[in-house]
């Protein structure tokens, strides 16, 4: 049933889309005005026809005669407009063609839901030649009110069904009519009956009284309006007499009312006051139940309705990847030394299993009855001397499984290609609302997580182990599955390479702030506003969900879908928002609390409406991945770090400084630690990607945000030199000496905190000693000597 619906909102859907493409939005217009004024202009004719058709007879057909003036009001073309579709035609009923017409002309010019019209259409036509064919029946000849057709399809009819059947015939062809159109049931012919002899009676008690029984009248109305309904409810209707007195009169009419309503227990006597608050509820749920029968759910993806998902062929398919290759002789020799090595110490072992990941294989042993856990754990260098491999990991005990993994690198590691993550069934069939797939377990099983359940990602990796590859992932998967108007993505790359390719999408997928040219975000200050501009996102985000009574996106969106909220109230299909940023810890190098407050706030809050963020970091130090992120970052990956200390930050625990590289990773979302081995999505394919969406018909301009005015720090070039630092001669020597433009510098040197610095260098380019902002490198010095530097700011005094 739900499929049908479905089925036949998409066929609805299809049809009036393929209307309003074939015409643009002008000749929809200039068409809709004309088929408006032409269907007035023949229902015109043809009433005036009615009137006129026996003067005008003799006019009829003659065209070229310019002086012959006929008595209809549209001259010659109402008589023959007329003769040929009154008269030759339909008779009285031609006038539903021109109200049909005139109101496909008023459709059109508003550009109103073609559904609607066609059944008009279907239905109008129909009508036309019953109500022709109905005059037709009770003229002798042809006549003006059933026109010819009429007349013949009757005769016709009576030819073959007889005078009966075609009565017979009629009157079931109405019936069909009143009951799929007019919805008339039985029951509501009955209610109807009902409604008419209570208003009869309503109407009877509502007749004044005659004057000498005013006064009584008063007096009755002026008692407590509870006290005659507990009287009806015991009173029996047949014991009112033929000659009623006036209080028996009220006291029937109060009882009948009773029993008309379904409530057996009735408090007020006012009745339709009752009926007419019914009546304003069904029209509320209807409203929107309306708009979708009419317009069909919404649909955000209209707008690129044509819009094709990246194919699969785009990505390439690494070799090796057909299936694992399992090295039978490299497993037995691991076994072995593991063996040995744990013999060597005295631990036996019950029983050993291998699992052959990609990267790793994993050796899970049960060590004999009586052997201590930490014993194991304490080998972990001696097992790796004697395997003589790096990067192996011991996980004791395996969670839930009751026995210790040793995790050894395969002397092959195989790539996993996004290909096969993209192709795998996992993935096409996930159900998610952002799916994320990031690689492959040790088990070879596809590893796909939701981003709107972490729901922010911290990503840690020293240089070249991997980041960017995921992150190319992450930004693949979500192409792959989500159409442009659900996901948009806030791109920050300070290196200004990683995530330049993404470019292509910009007007498909990229958010950014108005005025900006660039949707990736370079600049460190941008990034500030930005950071802030979503801030304010989201509480615009809050207070639409609190408006339409939502909790989450999810239910707004649905409700959106529905059509129970109004874009007129602001509502708007609200897409998720997915916030990158490389390299954060140049981020807070640079701008330290200014990119962390609008961070946490974004990553306490901005869960439930939408806003995901990640953020991908070089240097997972303490002072960049400070305890307030963490605290708000539940789900991290780890690539591989140099240090114990750094896996500690990452993870909260040991593990990543162990991992092999090149996308090894470690996965965790709050407790358990799961080794992954990244997909692999390299360059010429994000390009390919990129390239394919971004040659596809694309929305006017990437998805804005809203416009954040913050305090200008940037180069504000008209700084006056009395408004200048104290330090200002300091540090454009400073600066001269390095031949360095950056506000780190100056901290350092002369001990400044960020802002003073950040005020330093500004003046310092006003002032034509550096050059402007470069994003993630230094500024240029644009005086290469202290003596330049002198004469510089000498000529300036000079000039004041
Ligand atoms: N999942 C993977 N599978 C196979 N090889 C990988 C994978 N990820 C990364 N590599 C290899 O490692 C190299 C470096 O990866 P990547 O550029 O992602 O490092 P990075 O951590 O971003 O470095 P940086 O921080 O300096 O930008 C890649 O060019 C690729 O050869």
């Amino acid at each position: 049933m739900a499929k049908r619906k479905t089925r036949t909102t998409k066929k609805r859907k299809k049809t009036s889309r393929k209307f309003s493409l074939a015409l643009s939005k002008q000749q929809q217009v200039i068409l809709g005005s004309f088929l408006f004024f032409f269907g007035l202009a023949l229902m015109v004719s043809f009433v005036s026809y009615l009137f006129n058709w026996q003067a005008d007879q003799s006019e009829v057909g003659i065209l070229e005669d310019r002086e012959l003036q006929t008595d209809n009001w549209l001259n010659k073309f109402g008589t023959n407009v007329g003769h040929l579709f009154v008269y030759r035609g339909f008779g009285l009923a031609s006038l539903i063609l021109g109200g049909l017409i005139t109101l496909s002309g008023i459709y059109l010019f508003f550009n109103s839901s073609k559904q609607s019209l066609w059944k008009y259409w279907f239905w109008g036509l129909l009508m036309m030649l019953w109500i022709s064919i109905f005059f037709g029946f009770f003229s002798s000849g042809s006549s003006l009110f059933s026109g010819v057709i009429g007349y013949e399809l009757n005769d016709l009819l009576q030819d073959y069904l007889g005078l009966i059947g075609t009565i017979f015939l009629m009157t079931f062809l109405m019936i069909v009519y009143l009951v799929i159109r007019l919805k008339v049931t039985p029951d509501l012919v009955i209610g109807l009956f009902k409604r008419t002899k209570d208003q009869i009676v309503e109407d009877f008690e509502s007749v004044p009284p005659p004057m000498e029984e005013v006064q009584h009248t008063t007096e009755t109305t002026s008692e407590p309006i509870e006290e005659p309904i507990v009287q009806d409810l015991n009173t029996q209707p047949e014991t009112v007499a033929d000659e009623e007195s006036e209080e028996e009169l009220l006291e029937k009419i109060t009882l009948k009312k009773v029993e008309s309503n379904p409530e057996p227990i009735v408090e007020e006597a006012e009745i339709s006051l009752e009926v007419e608050q019914a009546k304003e509820e069904e029209v509320v749920k209807d409203a929107s139940q309306k708009l979708v029968e009419d317009f069909g759910e919404f649909d955000p993806t209209l707008e690129l309705s044509k819009f094709r998902f990246p194919t699969l062929d785009l990505l390439k398919n690494y070799e090796g990847n057909a299936g694992i290759t399992i090295n039978q002789d490299e497993l037995e020799e691991n076994k072995n030394r593991i063996v040995n090595t744990l013999s060597n110490y005295k631990i036996g072992i019950a029983n050993i299993k291998a699992t052959v990941g990609p990267t790793v294989t994993l050796y899970e042993i049960v060590p004999e009855a009586g052997i201590r856990i930490s014993k194991i754990k304490n080998l972990e260098d001696d097992i790796a001397l004697s395997l003589s491999a790096l990067g192996i990991r011991i996980i004791a005990p395996i969670p839930g499984r009751g026995t210790i993994g040793i995790e050894v690198p395969n002397k092959n590691p195989r790539i996993v290609s996004m290909r096969s993550v993209i192709a795998s069934p996992k993935f096409q069939k996930a159900e998610m609302a952002l799916p994320l797939a990031l690689g492959k377990t040790i088990s070879n099983e596809t590893f796909v997580v939701d981003l709107a359940k972490m729901p922010h990602l911290l990503m840690a990796g020293a240089t070249g182990q991997g980041k960017s590859v995921g992150l190319n992932a992450i930004l693949t998967s979500l192409l792959y599955k989500k159409h442009p108007a659900e996901v948009k993505f806030v791109l920050v790359d300070p290196k200004k390479v990683e995530l330049t390719l993404f470019n292509k999408i910009e007007r498909h997928y990229l958010a950014k702030l108005p005025d900006t040219e660039e949707a990736i975000i370079t600049d460190t200050r941008k990034v500030i506003n930005t950071l802030n501009s979503m801030c304010m996102e989201m509480d615009a985000r809050y207070d639409l969900l609190k408006d339409a009574m939502c909790r989450n996106i999810k239910e707004y969106n649905q409700k959106f879908k529905a059509r129970k909220l109004n874009p007129n109230d602001g509502h708007r299909y609200l897409p998720y928002i997915v916030l990158v940023i490389d390299e954060f810890a140049d981020l807070i190098m640079t701008a330290g609390k200014e990119v962390e407050t609008p961070i946490a706030r974004l990553a306490q809050l901005a869960r439930a409406i939408g806003i995901h963020l990640i953020i991908a970091t070089q240097r997972p130090s303490v002072n960049v991945i400070t305890g307030i992120i963490k605290a708000n970052f539940p789900a991290r990956i780890a690539f591989r770090v140099t240090s114990k200390i750094d896996s500690r930050t990452i993870l909260d625990g040991p593990g990543a400084d162990q991992l092999i590289g090149r996308g090894d990773m470690l996965y965790t979302q709050g407790n358990e630690m799961i080794r992954l081995q990244c997909a692999f999505v390299d360059t010429p394919e994000v390009s390919d990607i990129t390239e394919f969406i971004g040659s596809q018909k694309a929305y006017p301009d990437a998805h804005l945000l809203p416009e954040y005015v913050g305090e200008e720090g940037g180069t504000n070039l008209d700084i006056s030199h009395e408004d200048r630092d104290a330090l200002f001669r300091e540090a454009a020597e400073v600066l001269v000496v390095a031949q360095q433009g950056s506000a780190s510098l100056l901290q350092r040197k002369l001990k400044l905190g960020y802002n003073r610095a950040g005020r330093l260098i500004d003046q310092l380019e006003a002032a034509g000693v550096v050059g402007p902002f470069e994003g993630s490198k230094a500024r240029q010095v644009l005086v290469p000597t202290l003596e330049a530097l002198n004469q510089l700011l000498d000529n300036e005094h000079a000039e004041d």
